[in-house]
């Protein structure tokens, strides 16, 4: 038996010492065990509470992400009932602004193409030269929005002559004597004005003024009289003052008023146009004396622009050094005028060490420098074409009031500033419209219709003022006294027929536009624009020939039916927006086509008769223009 019995390895005795100790170790490790176990266990439960506070936060994240997204959908769903309500002008505002601006993209693209070689954030030079630029707003100088505003009143007149004790005795009798017993606006606000700027002209130099008031308003006698008081106290001969005016009619008025206003005065006036000899006018103006060489004779000088440059590039002795007063009447006409380049030789002559205007000892010495005063109804408020004149501390004066519904004058403007008129209240403007071929008649019918007297009748040139006066003769025969008057006629036969119309011996004068400016014809019933004027200026000084000095007047003017919408254009601009038409009808000149037939065979007749002679002297006709001589004896 003991064959099959294993030995198996039989540990000695138990040492019980031994059992302890590995007992106490089992325990240990069971411990360690148990506390290993309890770790991972609090790890676990760590990480599931990670776990957990992650599942979380992702499911609070998504949570606000849908309420986020919730709320997304009820704004546009609130924005969508919203705008359902939104009122159908607003939608439609809305839609025009947006069809707009794409429309104006693109146009600006297909304006624009891409350029190719646009490099980001670079201009390159020259790509923007097609593009509309914007417009810069023009801003006024200060004098010129700071005016003092003419009142267009003549009817009621607040200024008695008498109450102006600015103006001394002596010409507030002349005054009265002539009529005049109340100044006219313009009078009123400019006479004591200059008067009281020139009191201390030897150290304060007065201001330069620019005054724009309407046709027949006054103007002339607003720079005559306080010049005339001004220079009254010289004795000693020097030009003092020169006044320029466009034409020899216009100076020969002007001149007469000097007259009138200086009687009882030692002030000399010189008139020099040309009608009379150069050597003629050089006499009236300088004198040479043996002991002290060249003397001036002349206390003011009244000129048109051309004539002057004569003498003062051939007149020896010919001083505007003292020169006080430099009257521009009719401003913008002589501005226009390049004629011989007058402002330029008149510059040099009264500065020949060119102008200073800096008051300093050396300034102090010499004369003052001329004050500057420039008179027109059409006077260019423009700075740029007044700056050639180079104005010091200029005055503007004008009737240009802007005014708003309630009637009060508002602030200037430049748009609607510069480029304004005003005319005289009591005009009355009306047109006709007329086939060309049945003007002449339908003026005709008009002046029997209207029984008109004193009329003036401007057309665009010499040869249809001549063909419309034969045409007129043989109409009216001798029912009417008919003449014409243009710049083509020697000065002698112009005033004579200017004459005889102011007293009423002509009925009807036809003329051209030389005629249209300044000068003032007493009662003028009718003017007639026969020809249409091309600019506004050139109607507003035509149909101020009429509605002077506070009178009545009309204005007619006669056009085709295409010129009808340009005309009222043109009056727009002075903001006469109504116009009237006188309708006279065709059928009213049936009766009349036998005797115009007549006239106008008449006409020609006449037209081709002085064609061969007549009409060609009036072509040919120059004026009279003297022979030259430098110097005077
Ligand atoms: N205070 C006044 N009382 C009455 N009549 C006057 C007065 N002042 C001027 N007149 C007259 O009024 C008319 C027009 O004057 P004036 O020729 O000076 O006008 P104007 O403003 O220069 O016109 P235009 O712009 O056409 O040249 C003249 O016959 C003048 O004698």
């Amino acid at each position: 038996m003991e064959l099959f019995v294993v030995n198996r390895h039989i540990d000695k005795e138990p040492d019980h010492e031994n059992q302890d100790q590995e007992k106490a170790k089992l325990d240990q490790t069971l411990k360690k065990i148990e506390r290993n176990k309890k770790l991972r266990n609090k790890q676990k439960e760590k990480e599931q509470k990670i776990k957990d506070a992650i599942q979380k936060t992702t499911k609070s994240r998504q949570i606000k992400r849908e309420i986020k997204k919730r709320e997304a959908q009820l704004v546009s769903a609130t924005e969508k009932v919203d705008k359902e309500f939104l009122d159908e002008e607003d939608s439609k505002i809305k839609i025009e602004e947006t069809t707009a601006t794409t429309e104006a993209k693109i146009k600006k693209s297909k304006k624009r193409p891409a350029n190719p070689n646009d490099i980001e954030g670079f201009t390159i030079l020259g790509v923007d030269n097609f593009n509309k630029k914007n417009k810069v707003k023009r801003v006024l100088p200060r004098w010129l929005t700071n005016p003092t505003i003419i009142s267009v009143n003549l009817q009621k007149l607040e200024n008695k002559v008498s109450d102006i004790k600015a103006l001394d005795q002596q010409l507030r009798q002349l005054l009265i004597a002539n009529g005049v017993t109340s100044f006219f606006p313009v009078q009123a606000e400019v006479i004591p004005w200059l008067l009281e700027s020139n009191k201390h002209s030897d150290i304060i130099f007065p201001r330069d003024i620019c005054v724009s008031a309407p046709t027949g308003s006054g103007k002339t006698l607003a720079f005559v009289l306080p010049v005339i008081q001004m220079l009254k106290k010289y004795t000693v001969k020097k030009i003092r003052c020169l006044v320029i005016l466009p034409t020899q009619d216009l100076a020969r008025q002007v001149f007469g008023a000097f007259k009138t206003y200086s009687e009882g005065t030692s002030i000399d006036i010189c008139l020099i146009t040309g009608q009379n000899s150069f050597e003629v006018e050089q006499k009236q103006i300088v004198t040479k004396n043996e002991a002290f060489g060249f003397l001036t004779k002349i206390d003011i000088l009244i000129c048109t622009a051309g004539r002057l440059v004569d003498h003062l590039k051939l007149t020896e002795g010919f001083d505007l050094q003292f020169l006080e007063f430099l009257i521009i009447d009719e401003a913008d006409r002589v501005l226009e005028s390049v004629q011989n380049d007058w402002l330029y030789h008149l510059e040099k002559h009264i500065y020949p060490e060119g102008p200073s205007r800096i008051l300093n000892q050396f300034t102090l010495q010499k004369q003052r420098p001329p004050q500057k005063l420039l008179f027109s109804a059409t006077l260019s408020q423009d700075p740029e074409k007044l700056q050639q004149l180079s104005l010091f501390q200029p005055k503007l004066f004008t009737s240009i009031v802007e005014s708003s519904e309630d009637n009060q004058p508002q602030d200037f403007n430049t748009d609607t500033f510069i480029g304004k008129y005003t005319t005289p209240k009591e005009l009355i403007e009306k047109y006709i419209e007329t086939s060309v071929d049945l003007k002449p008649l339908m003026l005709y019918k008009f002046v029997k219709l209207e029984k008109l007297k004193k009329t003036l009748i401007f057309t665009h040139s010499v040869e249809s003022a001549h063909r419309l006066a034969i045409l007129l003769k043989s109409l009216f025969k001798n029912e009417l006294s008919i003449q014409e008057i243009s710049s083509h006629l020697q000065q002698k036969s112009r005033t004579e027929l200017i004459r005889k119309f102011s007293e009423g011996n002509i009925d009807l004068l036809i003329s051209t536009d030389a005629l249209a400016r300044g000068i003032d014809l007493p009662n003028v019933q009718c003017v007639i624009s026969y020809s249409a004027p091309k600019f506004l200026k050139s109607y507003i000084h035509r149909a101020g020939r009429t509605a002077r000095a506070g009178e009545q007047g009309l204005a007619v003017t006669f056009l085709h039916s295409s010129q009808v919408p340009k005309f009222k254009g043109l009056l727009k601009q002075a903001e006469k927006n109504n116009v009237e038409e006188i309708k006279i009808s065709e059928e009213d000149l049936e009766p009349l086509g036998k005797q115009y037939k007549e006239s106008l065979a008449q006409l020609r007749e006449i037209v081709e008769q002085e064609d061969k002679v007549d009409l060609k002297k009036i072509k040919s006709a120059k004026r009279f223009k003297p022979k030259f001589k430098k110097t005077t004896s």
